[in-house]
């Protein structure tokens, strides 16, 4: 049952800035209490449900941070800043990098939240469609978005309304031991651009601003009780459940704090009025995609069956059919698991290109130390891959083309065609169609086996590349170690011999010190060499492993090609299955066209008959006539 929530509005009026200040501007705002209140000449008094003085700075913590944990819950959450121009509303919802506002801090609250739940899974999907695995990833779109919104200028005094800017986050989460339904929850945090005189040159901005106010009036202001114009523009559309509708809506109302301000802030305030009178209808928020796929599995296998079950289907039944597919298939993409692997694509896709730069790069400064034929084969190997994926685009693009025609030529056929002719030419229209079909389906699989042959190879030729960087690197820095005991050797061999020539002959103690020095760069040797069979060692096992993982990898293409050819098989089936009913049915046309043929000739025979023996009756007829002496009228005289 939908609970009914009251939108909470909030007031806040910002600081005077620097400038207003210095130049004394006038104050024309006040709050007190949970009011706030205009001055001049009138004063104008509005209650909230709360109102912030300028110097007030804890707002997330008091009236947001507990959304978040709602969000979790499975319940909407909606936060909405309403104000015109430089009234502060970029600066609650944004702020700054030292003083963040709403939206990184209520991201960040619902990642560190998420983050303590054990035992449960999130889907969180920034921006609509990009599922976002952390709070910078989450900050770094916006400020994408941010950056794209910012159109007019941030000196105060020059300000044209800018875009709408509506950031959305959709929670989803399940229970990872349990069946149990899962909860999506849709929070949008919204900045309306400057309620202002209708200055914008953006249609849209100025659309959306007055759908606004046009929705607020009919839910609690002067035109309340008439229907609820949410299709007046994309932003009341978007936001139809914050304002009326299932979502815990929360308003920041914001006034500028100088008197000359007065007419924006009476209408803002006009306006957050009226939505402190509205309440919504929340509900928790359960995700039932998995159950509807399966109601859907169920009526379309009860569906089949009874087409299978007759030779004539009913057109009502196929067109169902249809339609339940495409539902199916909608249902599927909302699946938790389709949208972790459309995000996994995305990632890789985004991997690929990255990992695609970093080796032209490294190409580019590799070219004195590296295998420059290694090198050479895997940018030729890339240009091989380019182009075969465009041939593999060009070829789809045909396989599409074909495909559709062969649609429409089987719905025209369906159709029935009037005279046998046409029919004759749309079945050998329709079998060339097929045939072309194949053709192509079979270059198409030929042209992706390429394709996923010199991935491999392009592949492989990276890890080889790799490895040998490796053993070369090894390889110098074992021989460089040994160059030096050598040297050290030799050193010490030439010193000897010197001191020897010289007539030098050595004591017991110094021979004792010179068979520890040998012994001990004889270890060192040693040392060095176990090291380079370490390495060896090494070298062998990650060449294992590498061969390990090249197995696996092929296993796991060619049970994709299984599946792959499963999937071609079934729709192969499912082809000749049409196909055949649809030769059965032309047959059955044919055969009833050569019957009424047959049939049509045989009466025509016996009116040819009937009408030679009328003829002949007639004529004789004429000649009694005649005899009698007597006249035919004309009609008779000239039978048709
Ligand atoms: N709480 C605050 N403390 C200090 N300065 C503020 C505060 N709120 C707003 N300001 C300052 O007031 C000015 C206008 O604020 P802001 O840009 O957030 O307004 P806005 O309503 O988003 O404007 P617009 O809709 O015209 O883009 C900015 O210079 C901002 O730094």
């Amino acid at each position: 049952m939908p609970e009914s929530v009251a939108i909470k509005v909030y007031g806040r009026c910002r600081p005077f800035s620097p400038e207003e200040s210095k130049k004394g501007q006038k104050a024309g705002v006040s709050t007190s209490g949970d009011k706030v209140v205009l001055l001049g000449g009138k004063e104008q008094s509005f209650s909230f449900d709360g109102a912030y003085p300028p110097e007030y700075t804890n707002i997330y913590k008091e009236r947001c941070e507990t959304l978040a944990q709602r969000a979790l819950e499975g319940y909407n959450v909606t936060m909405l800043a309403l104000g015109g121009p430089s009234s502060g509303k970029s600066m609650l919802m944004s702020g700054t990098e030292e003083d963040p506002g709403i939206i990184p801090q209520f991201t960040r609250s619902v990642f560190e939240m998420a983050s303590r739940q054990s035992g449960k899974d999130f889907l969180i999907n920034g921006l609509s469609e990009l599922i976002v695995k952390s709070v910078d990833e989450v900050n770094q779109y916006f400020d994408q978005g941010s950056r794209a919104r910012k159109m007019g200028s941030t000196d105060m005094r020059a300000h044209r309304p800018r875009a709408h800017a509506v950031f959305t986050l959709v929670i989803e989460q399940r229970e990872r031991q349990s069946s149990k339904v899962g909860l999506r929850s849709v929070v949008h945090l919204v900045d309306v651009a400057g309620l202002a005189p209708p200055s914008s040159s953006d249609p849209d901005v100025q659309a959306g601003l007055m759908g606004i106010q046009e929705v607020l009036n009919a839910l609690g202001g002067p035109r309340k009780g008439a229907a609820i114009p949410y299709r007046a523009s994309k932003l009341t559309r978007y936001l139809q459940e914050s304002l009326g509708g299932n979502s815990i809506t929360v308003m920041f109302a914001l006034v500028s704090p100088v008197d000359k301000a007065h007419q924006d802030n009476l209408n803002t305030l006009t306006l957050a009025q009226y939505a402190h009178a509205v309440k919504n209808k929340v509900k928790l928020n359960l995700d039932e995609t998995n159950q509807i796929i399966s109601e859907l599995r169920e009526e379309i296998s009860r569906l089949r069956d009874k087409l299978a079950s007759t030779s004539e289907p009913n057109r009502d039944d196929v067109l169902k059919m249809e339609e339940l597919v495409k539902d199916l298939q909608i249902a599927k993409k909302q699946t938790w698991d389709e949208k972790q692997r459309a995000s996994t694509r995305s990632e890789e896709e985004r991997k690929l290109n990255l990992a695609n730069k970093g080796i032209l790069e490294f190409v580019m400064d590799s070219g004195k130390k590296g295998n420059k034929e290694v090198q050479d084969k895997i940018q030729a190997l890339q240009r091989e891959k380019d182009q075969a994926n465009a041939a593999y685009k060009d070829r789809r693009a045909t396989v599409d083309r074909l495909k559709a025609e062969l649609q429409q030529k089987i719905a025209q056929y369906s159709k029935m065609a009037e005279k046998e002719s046409e029919n004759k030419a749309l079945v050998t229209a329709i079998h060339k169609l097929k045939e072309s079909l194949k053709q192509e389906t079979d270059k198409l699989k030929v042209l992706k086996q390429a394709l996923l042959d010199v991935q491999e190879r392009q592949n492989m030729e990276k890890q080889l590349e790799e490895r040998h960087r490796l053993e070369e690197s090894n390889k110098g820095l074992v021989k460089e170690e040994l160059d030096r005991v050598r040297l050290d050797v030799d050193a010490e061999r030439a010193e000897i011999q010197m001191h020897t020539s010289n007539g030098k002959t050595y004591s017991a103690k110094e021979g004792e010190e010179l068979e520890v020095k040998v012994s001990e760069m004889k270890a060192e040797k040693s040392v060095v060499t176990l090291k380079l069979q370490c390495v060896e060692q090494e070298k062998a096992r990650m060449a294992r492993e590498l061969e390990e993982v090249h197995r696996l990898h092929k296993e796991e293409m060619e049970l994709q090609q299984l599946q792959h050819y499963q999937t071609f098989r079934n729709y192969r089936e499912m082809f000749e299955e049409q196909k055949a009913a649809i030769e059965q049915r032309y047959r059955h046309l044919l055969e009833d066209s050569i019957q009424d043929a047959i049939f049509l000739s045989a009466r025509n025979n016996e009116l040819i008959t009937e009408n030679q023996d009328l003829k002949l009756q007639i004529n004789e007829m004429k000649d009694v006539v005649t005899k009698l002496g007597g006249r035919l009228p004309a009609s008779v005289e000239n039978p048709m």
